[in-house]
């Protein structure tokens, strides 16, 4: 069993793929963190350090790597992950379930601005700048993340809620 989480920054992938892998009693995998073990550097590092190309390359390889382990796994991708290359049919190809984390622009702007520091994409943006960056981001990934199987809208839910909605549609 695989299930996969994809969606924008901070639509709450990490946070909700844990809790689930957790009540699944499945292995709980972060291609975040997961590069950043294989690098042995934060994501921020690598960007800049190397710059974004190699981390697309890196993101695209470790993908690929994760959902052709044999065991069942919950996998929260990284925001981009599902943008580039061919990672989204990879991951309709690989997993069982997969399931777009959607959230509203306000919401993804208030949690976005109390974090954006160890986000690179976002961490030069001023408060200002920020609608109008997820706005217009959004426009050009939302194409990726809608050809999940299934979206789920995440507004005004708490992380347990979602856990308890993607739960049901296993
Ligand atoms: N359902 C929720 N309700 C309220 N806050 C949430 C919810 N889910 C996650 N959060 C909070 O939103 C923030 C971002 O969550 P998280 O890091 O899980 O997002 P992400 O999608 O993994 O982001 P990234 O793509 O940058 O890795 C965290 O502070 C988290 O506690
Ligand atoms: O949305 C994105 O492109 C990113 C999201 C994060 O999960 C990290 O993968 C990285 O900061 C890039
Ligand atoms: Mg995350």
């Amino acid at each position: 069993m695989k299930v996969v989480l994809l969606g924008y920054m901070a639509s709450g992938k990490s946070t909700v793929g844990r809790l689930l892998a957790r009540q699944l009693g499945l292995e709980f995998i972060d291609l975040d963190e997961y590069i950043e073990e294989h690098q042995k550097k934060s994501i921020k590092n690598i960007f800049s350090e190397k710059g974004e190309i190699f981390f697309r390359k890196l993101e695209h390889q470790m993908l690929s790597e994760v959902l052709d382990k044999e065991e069942s796994i919950v996998l929260s991708t990284g925001g981009g992950t599902p943008c580039y290359g061919n990672n989204m049919e990879t991951i309709l190809k690989e997993s069982d379930l997969s399931v777009y984390l959607n959230l509203s622009i306000p919401s993804l702007v208030e949690r976005l601005s109390k974090e954006k520091e160890d986000r690179p994409l976002v961490k030069n943006i001023g408060e200002e700048e920020l609608p109008e960056f997820i706005g217009k981001h959004l426009f050009e990934r939302r194409p990726y993340y809608l050809q999940a199987k299934h979206t789920l809208d995440c507004n005004g839910i708490d992380a347990e809620t979602a856990v308890e909605q993607i739960k049901k549609l296993l």
